[in-house]
Order: structure tokens, then C-alpha cells, then sequence
């Protein structure tokens, strides 16, 4: 884990090298990504880090700071707080809600509970005309989420907005580009809130709009040239996935013949898969494919395990064993070894397996994150570890790949293993990927897969009771899953019309053995996640 750590912050400081750069530090809050999503959106370059992360242990320099919102309270024990370091960086500093209160805390510690929280819109009154945070924002709509509030001014600060609930709506330091807000600009319910972003970012902070995809293509060529190497040679992870495939696009640019794609048949992968994925890298992309068969020692190992983080762990280690098996396999002529391995990993990935980026929670273990072994020999090259699924789409595109690979839906690693709920069986492997393969036949012949942002079958470990042919049946029950999203971190369930799922639910029941009776997910994300486990 801690080599993963590594590798992830020699990335940052790469890029950040060619990019101006906004630290984004974390205090935990649901919103905290959208800071550094919204900044992109206008070609400005930002890196989330845990609030708890060392200034004096930055490799690079940030041009500006955001403190992040958070679900503490600053005046609570154990509530996490910045190093105070950031203020010796000398760049501008924008507190976010708990970050304004922090900006408080440290200046005065005049902060307490309100009276009562303040949930939901507000509007934005701007004091302060001459402030260039809030230029083209006054009186617009802004979004307040909190239960603690500033009980005066911090020492040194002046108010420079207020609202109908919060006095201290905006404020800033007398003497520097310090300032704190109350509500959060990079949720959309904030109507003018990017606006307010692109103040700081731009004209307070002064960093260059050049993140563009076509300067990332040229960065990232030059960099995997730089690590690899003139003649090292670099086996990538590929499942066919949109992640992967740029990924390897991306290497095969950089290094050629020197790069070796693998596929690992894990045994719970989806229909017709492998030769699937096989036929469009090989022939469309002209990268050079190997498909492994470990289904077997995937399912054996997966045998009699029902906890979902132990079938991801199990799973992401079960490929690093067989990527280091196949390293050795293909060794280079010139004897060396295998020394790099591609993985297609991306910013939420990385983000909801580890807890590092703030004290916001573990909510899962991908497998190509948190499921690593400790003490792995081959080197990572991930280059889309600081991006966004649509950024990553994007890439494809420009990358000339082709449409259907670029928007197919997501598919984990775990594969159809964390679609069976409890035990994964050869058997139960079958019903789910049948169901599913049905499933996304319908969608497809319906013109909504490309409205839809992920869609599969999920087989419960229970049993229903059902009547067929007069013979009464007891057999499992299958849901289906449909979402839309932007960014898979918030989800919406798809409203499909009722003769649709109609038409599924009987084909599923009737050519599916084993399946009594099939149901249609309605929970969004939050509260669920996307996958079941
Ligand atoms: N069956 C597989 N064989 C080889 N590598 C895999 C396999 N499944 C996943 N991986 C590796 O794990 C990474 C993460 O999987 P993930 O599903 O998030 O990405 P993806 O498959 O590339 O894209 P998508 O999210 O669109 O499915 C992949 O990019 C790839 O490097
Ligand atoms: O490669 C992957 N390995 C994993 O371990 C994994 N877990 C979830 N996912 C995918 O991530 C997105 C968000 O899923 P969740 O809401 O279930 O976390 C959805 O697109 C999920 O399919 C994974 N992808
Ligand atoms: N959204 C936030 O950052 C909330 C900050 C703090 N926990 C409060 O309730 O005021
Ligand atoms: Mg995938």
C-alpha cells in the first residue's frame, strides 16, 4: 500500500510540474472532488490531498489553496486541522465552509455551534463590491450545508458577504488573499459557484488555463518515456474496459512493440468476453493482446469466501500473482526483466479505496487499488490516476479510438464475482452472466445504452417461491441495476418505461434456469453504491 502512496505523489509532482496547480486539501466532505472537477472544467489544473498532508513534504509548489468542507467541527477533539505551514507558501487561500471555519479557528478560535443548521439555499449578498472573489456572483443563489458557525470576525479578517442566516457568509484577511465562505460553490446548486472558482483559481491565484487533454497526451507520451526508458520493456492490465484500453493507447503510443497487453480470463468475466475484447484491441487498435485463462485458480481461490471485501482482495491479488507470472514469461531478449506494469486506474478509484485523501471513509476496495499485494515487485504506470472517467473519454476520442469502445459501460475487475451476492460458483457465475447478457441485449435493441451510464444483473442468495408450467418453483431472484451519471461518484437509478422491464423480466424467467423472479433496483448513490458488493 504504502509503495501505491509513492507512486501516486511522483505522478503529482509530475504533472503539477507542467501544470499550475490548485491544492485541493480535504477535510473530508462529500463535495470535496467536485473542487477539483469544477477547476478542470476550466482547464485549471487541481490535486486533492488529505488535510493532513505536511506542506514542508510537497515536492512542487501550489499556486493557491482550497480547504475543503468537512463533517467535523473545528472547536471538536480530534477534529483534523491544516499544517499552519500552508500560510508559509505565501499563495492565496480559500476556505470552504469547515476550511472557512478553520481559517477561524486558527485566528481567533471564534467558532461554535448555531442555533440551528443551515441546510439548502441561501442568497449571496456581496459587501465587499471591490473583492474580486465575487465578481458576477452578488445575489445568486448559494448552496449552505452546516450546523457551526463564526461567532465574530477572526482577528485581522473583515466580512465581505453576508446572507439572510450567516453574518459571515464571506470573509476575508485585511492584509492577504485569504478567504473564507460559509456555503459550497462547486455544487451546481450554487448557481454562480463555478463562477466564484474561477475568480480565485484565475484571477486571485493567477494559474494558467493549459489542462487541455491535448497537452495532457503530449505530457504523459514524454513522461512514460522518461520512466521506461529507452528499452525497458512494460506489461499493462487490460480488460478491454475504457480505462485500460487508453491506458494502453496511451503506451502504445509511447513505447510501441515494447508494450505487451494482458487480459486475465478471471472466470468472471461477461459473455463472450475475452474474445471479444481479443478482436477489437488486436485487430481495431493493433496492440498486441494475450488472453490468460485462470479462471480455474480465480474460482478456486474464490471458493466458499461471501464477504465482498475479501472476494476484492482475493481478486486483485490473484491478478498481480498472474501478471508477475507473466512478466517472468515473457522476458525481454535482452534477459532483463519486466520491470513496469500499466494499470488503467482512475482519480475515483483511487479516492473510495483509500482513506488517504482526507479522513472521509473507505467505502470500498477496488481491486486494483486497496487489492495490492504489499510487496509486489513490478512498478505501477497508471497515467490516469489523477483523472475522470468523461476526462478519460475524452482522451479516448482524441486518441482516435472508436466510439463504441470509448462509451462502452464499466465493468469491474471483480467482474460478475461481486454480481453474485454470497458464494461464487461456476453455476451462479452462469445464471448472473446469462441474465445480464440478456439484459444488455434488451438495452441495446432499445437505442438506451448509450443514455444509460452502467447497467448488469445482480443474482441474490435467496430463494423465491414461483409457479411455471403448473409446477411450483423455488429458485433465486435476479436484479437489475441501470444508473446515470457523470462521474460514478453520485448516481441516479434509470426510469426505464414499465413495458421494458416487462419485456426483460419475462425473458429472463423463462431462458434463464434457476430464476424465479426478477426485481428493479430503485436507490440511488448515495445511499447504495453502484455494484451490490
Ligand atoms: N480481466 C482483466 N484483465 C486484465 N486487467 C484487468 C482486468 N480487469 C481489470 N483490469 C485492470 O484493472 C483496472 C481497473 O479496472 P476498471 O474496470 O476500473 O477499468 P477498465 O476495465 O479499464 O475500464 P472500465 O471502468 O470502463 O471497465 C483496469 O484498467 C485494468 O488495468
Ligand atoms: O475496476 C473496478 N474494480 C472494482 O473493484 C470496482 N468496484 C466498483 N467498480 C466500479 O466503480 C463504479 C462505482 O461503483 P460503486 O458505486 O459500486 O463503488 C462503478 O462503475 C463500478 O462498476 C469497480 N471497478
Ligand atoms: N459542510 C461543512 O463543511 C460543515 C462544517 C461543519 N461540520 C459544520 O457543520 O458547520
Ligand atoms: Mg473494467
Amino acid at each position: 500500500m504504502s509503495e501505491n502512496k509513492a507512486a501516486s505523489s511522483t505522478s503529482v509532482a509530475e504533472v503539477s510540474k507542467v501544470f499550475d496547480t490548485i491544492l485541493v486539501l480535504d477535510f473530508g466532505s462529500q463535495y470535496s472532488h467536485l473542487i477539483t472537477r469544477r477547476l478542470r472544467e476550466f482547464n485549471v489544473y487541481a490535486e486533492m490531498l488529505p488535510c493532513t498532508q505536511k506542506i514542508s513534504e510537497l515536492t512542487w509548489k501550489p499556486k493557491g489553496v482550497i480547504l475543503s468542507g468537512g463533517p467535523y467541527s473545528v472547536y471538536a477533539e480530534g477534529a483534523p486541522h491544516v499544517d499552519h505551514d500552508v500560510f508559509k507558501l505565501d499563495v492565496p487561500i480559500l476556505g470552504i465552509c469547515y476550511g472557512m471555519q478553520e481559517l477561524a479557528w486558527i485566528n481567533g478560535k471564534n467558532v461554535a455551534r448555531g442555533e440551528k443548521r443551515e441546510y439548502g439555499p441561501a442568497t449571496l449578498h456581496v459587501v465587499d463590491k471591490s473583492s474580486p472573489l465575487f465578481e458576477g456572483v452578488d445575489n445568486s443563489i448559494v448552496w449552505m450545508s452546516h450546523g457551526d458557525k463564526l461567532n465574530g470576525l477572526p482577528t485581522g479578517f473583515k466580512t465581505i458577504a453576508t446572507s439572510n442566516n450567516s453574518p459571515y457568509c464571506g470573509i476575508a484577511s485585511e492584509t492577504k488573499p485569504i478567504y473564507g465562505i460559509q456555503f459550497h460553490p462547486e455544487v451546481t446548486h450554487s448557481a454562480k459557484g463555478k463562477i466564484l472558482l474561477k475568480n480565485f483559481a484565475i484571477n486571485i491565484c493567477k494559474a494558467s488555463q493549459n489542462w487541455t487533454m491535448e497537452n495532457f497526451i503530449d505530457t504523459e507520451i514524454n513522461r512514460i518515456r522518461t520512466i521506461v526508458g529507452p528499452t525497458a520493456e512494460v506489461i499493462g492490465a487490460v480488460s478491454g474496459g475504457v480505462d485500460s484500453t487508453v491506458a494502453a493507447k496511451l503506451m502504445k503510443e509511447a513505447i510501441g512493440n515494447r508494450f505487451h497487453a494482458i487480459m486475465v480470463d478471471n472466470g468472471v468475466l461477461r459473455m463472450n468476453e475475452a474474445e471479444n475484447v481479443k478482436k477489437n484491441l488486436g485487430e481495431g487498435l493493433g496492440i498486441n493482446l494475450t488472453v490468460i485463462d485462470a479462471s480455474e485458480e480465480f474460482l478456486t481461490k474464490l471458493k466458499g469466501v461471501t464477504d465482498p471485501e475479501k472476494k476484492r482482495k482475493i481478486i486483485g491479488n490473484t491478478f498481480i500473482h498472474v501478471f508477475e507470472r507473466e512478466a517472468e514469461r515473457i522476458k525481454p531478449k535482452d534477459g532483463d526483466e519486466i520491470e513496469f506494469l500499466l494499470q488503467g486506474t482512475l482519480y475515483p478509484d483511487v479516492i473510495e479505496s483509500i482513506s488517504f485523501k482526507g479522513p472521509s471513509q473507505t467505502i470500498k476496495t477496488h481491486h486494483n487499488v486497496g487489492g495490492l499485494l504489499d510487496n509486489m515487485k513490478l512498478k505501477l504506470i497508471e497515467p490516469l490516476r489523477e483523472l475522470f472517467k468523461d476526462e478519460v473519454r475524452h482522451l479516448g476520442e482524441l486518441l482516435g479510438i472508436p466510439h463504441d469502445l470509448v462509451w462502452r459501460h464499466p465493468f469491474p475487475g471483480p467482474g460478475i464475482a461481486i454480481r453474485v451476492l454470497g458464494e461464487v460458483t461456476k453455476e451462479q457465475v452462469a445464471i448472473a452472466r446469462k441474465a445480464d447478457y440478456i439484459y444488455i441485449e434488451e438495452i441495446v435493441n432499445a437505442g438506451l445504452y448509450d443514455k444509460i451510464s452502467q447497467a448488469f444483473a445482480c443474482l441474490l442468495p435467496v430463494k423465491s417461491v414461483g409457479v411455471m408450467g403448473d409446477q411450483r418453483t423455488y429458485e433465486q431472484v435476479i436484479a437489475l441495476r441501470a444508473i446515470e451519471t457523470t462521474d460514478f461518484m453520485t448516481a441516479d437509478w434509470f426510469p426505464f418505461e414499465h413495458g421494458f422491464l416487462k419485456k426483460v423480466a419475462s425473458r429472463i424467467v423463462n431462458e434463464v434456469d434457476g430464476v424465479a423472479r426478477v426485481t428493479y433496483d430503485i436507490t440511488s448513490k448515495p445511499p447504495a453504491t453502484v455494484e451490490w458488493e
